[in-house]
């Protein structure tokens, strides 16, 4: 469990973490989300005693990064891809690594088969594509076969296939008990990921909740209605208290379910073409949250 309290880190006059509180619980893949320059990385290096807080604290289990004896036995990380001697193959970067943190040297080669690298394992980090780097890093991080794991926005430079892979590899581990946080600046990355998100903007909390109560907290529902009768729906819709939005051909109501839309349809012996409520878009209430909370905007000379 990772508990994150009051934590704030400010540099000379700016405020990167702006007096955080959440708590990341195992058995499940925490979303750390916001825009960029909302305070993730920061956090994510706080977390791991890379930053020193300003103020407030974090822990791993009950005690900062730095009380863990068992360094990579404990807490796995990937934080900057970048971050190898490019002269440096994969295993030779992966072996001192294991040996500084006294692992068995098999550990290895599991964790290179584990992300696909293993054919490439005797190839030089400075000839790796991001996409062969992420990889490597997501190698560190389950080295020790840790049971608290922090990935920052660990599907950069990956394709398609690899990003399904680390979706399942995220669900694995929470599967397996372990706690999960992974860092991202985009939602859609997050929907077929996350089961918990904690979301921020400039610094600050702005949501710790489940994806279904984070997407409900979002754009309002309505229910997509398609007639040859819209004027006649409109009437009886709003006479029972919907509001009716003409959209193209169709009409949106909210204030009605789409189950009464089609009741007071019926009785009136009105013909529908279509009856469709809208689910929230996960995309649609993190904009909507986080507007205004946005470090860089397009257009934005600051
Ligand atoms: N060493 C530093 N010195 C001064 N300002 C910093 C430093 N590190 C980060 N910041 C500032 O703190 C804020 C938060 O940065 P951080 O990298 O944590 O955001 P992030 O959410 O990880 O963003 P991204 O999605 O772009 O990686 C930014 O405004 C950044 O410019």
């Amino acid at each position: 469990m990772i508990e994150v309290n009051g934590l704030t880190k400010r540099y000379g006059a700016a405020t990167a973490v702006n007096d955080l509180t959440f708590t990341v619980r195992p058995g499940h893949v925490t979303g750390f989300l916001g825009p960029n320059g909302a305070g993730k990385s920061t956090t994510m290096r706080m977390i791991l005693g890379l930053n020193r807080p300003t103020s407030g604290s974090a822990t791993i289990d009950g005690r900062p990064f730095g009380r863990h004896r068992a360094g990579l036995r404990h807490v796995g990380a990937l934080l900057d891809a970048g971050d190898v001697h490019p002269g440096r193959s994969a295993a030779a970067h992966l072996w001192a690594l294991a040996r500084g943190n006294g692992l068995p040297r098999r550990r290895v080669a599991e964790v290179l088969q584990e992300v696909g690298l293993e054919g490439v394992a005797r190839r030089r980090v400075g000839g790796f594509s991001l996409g062969m780097r992420q990889r490597l890093g997501i190698a560190t991080a389950l080295l020790g076969d840790p049971p608290v794991l922090l990935f920052d926005e660990p599907v950069n430079g990956l394709d398609p296939e690899g990003v399904r892979w680390v979706r399942g590899l995220f669900r694995g581990l929470a599967t397996e008990g372990r706690t999960v946080l992974v860092s991202s600046h985009l939602m859609s990355e997050m929907e077929n990921t996350a089961d918990r998100l904690v979301v921020i903007g400039r610094g600050r909390l702005i949501a710790d909740q489940t994806l279904a109560e984070f997407a409900a907290r979002g754009t309002r529902a309505g229910v997509a209605v398609r007639t040859p009768a819209p004027a006649e729906l409109t009437a009886v819709l709003t006479r029972e208290g919907a509001v009716v939005r003409p959209e193209g051909a169709a009409l949106t109501v909210t204030g009605l379910s789409a189950a009464r839309i089609g009741e007071l349809a019926h009785q009136r012996r009105i013909m529908l073409h279509e009856l469709a409520p809208h689910t929230a878009s996960l995309e649609a209430a993190f904009m909507e949250l986080t507007a205004g909370r946005t470090e860089y905007l397009a257009g934005d000379r600051r």
